[in-house]
């Protein structure tokens, strides 16, 4: 089942039958408990130090849209909070679901958010590469953002704009002169914990990074996420909307969660 996705046939429910990790200790995401979470007073805050022109091409996996970044040097990175050393910015993508009322990946409270965008790093102190960095466990970090519904967001709107470039599954388009940072909230509060990607290969190789607030985004931003095709431009099975993209919330297994406020 190479062709994993969301549908029934081939969905979270059953991408243990090819990617055993997924019933693993430490997979991600997860209900974070606040009253579980520990204040850790040594947690410095966290630094992004990102470059515009890293950003390079925004595609169409199928699975997501994403914005690819040059990785080749220590242009744009991640520094602080849990993390030793520094993390080299890869790429961001979003997750979301059928309608306003749910799609994230993580939940506070049980609490579901909209939507969640993942911004990916990896541990090029380490490591030589992503690839190499997603195998190891201290590998890579990824700052999850809720997304909530409100006003419209301008910050995301040259994202959206780009859709209509990259409508098909496999498409890429050039995509340049963007900082991610423009999507952060003004509050940096955050809970960490250690987990794992949530798409398969389902690697135990992240720390993460969930802010305690959201960014706002319209409904209609996020409706044209759900307007961004799963399927080629040629496939001969009738198209498919990418109509919702995120994993179920996982058991925590022990794990601690801990809150930098
Ligand atoms: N949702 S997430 O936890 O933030 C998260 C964290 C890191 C990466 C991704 N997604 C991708 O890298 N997607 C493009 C490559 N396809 C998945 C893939 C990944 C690693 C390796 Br090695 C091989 C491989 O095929 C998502
Ligand atoms: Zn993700």
């Amino acid at each position: 089942m190479n062709n994993w996705g969301y549908a029934d046939h081939n969905g979270p429910n059953v991408w243990h039958e090819l990617f055993p990790l997924a019933n693993g200790e430490r997979q991600s995401p997860i209900d974070i408990i606040t009253t579980a979470a520990i204040h850790d007073p040594s947690l410095p805050p966290f630094n992004v130090d990102y470059d515009p022109s890293s950003a390079k091409v925004i595609m169409n996996s199928g699975h997501t849209f994403s914005i690819e970044f040059d990785d080749g040097e220590d242009k744009s990175v991640v520094r602080g909070g849990p993390l030793h050393g520094s993390y080299r910015l890869r790429q961001l993508h979003f997750h979301w679901g059928p309608c306003d009322d749910y799609g994230a990946e993580h939940k506070v409270d049980g609490r579901d958010y909209p939507g969640e965008l993942h911004i990916v790093h990896w541990n090029s102190e380490k490591y030589s590469s992503f690839v190499d960095a997603a195998q190891k466990p201290d590998g890579l970090a990824v700052l999850g953002i809720f997304l909530k519904i409100g006003e419209h967001n301008v910050n995301l709107e040259k994202i959206t704009n780009a859709l209509d470039d990259i409508n098909f599954k496999g498409k890429q388009s050039s995509f340049t002169n963007f900082d991610p940072s423009c999507l952060l909230p003004v509050c940096k509060d955050f809970w960490t914990y250690p987990g794992s990607l949530t798409v398969p290969p389902l690697l135990e190789s992240v720390m993460w990074i969930v802010l305690k607030d959201p960014i706002a985004v319209s409904s209609r931003q996020l409706s044209r996420f759900r307007r961004v095709f799963s399927t080629t431009e040629t496939d001969e099975t009738e198209s498919c909307y990418m109509a919702k993209n995120y994993r179920p919330v996982q058991p925590l297994k022990g794990r601690n969660v801990r809150a930098s406020f």
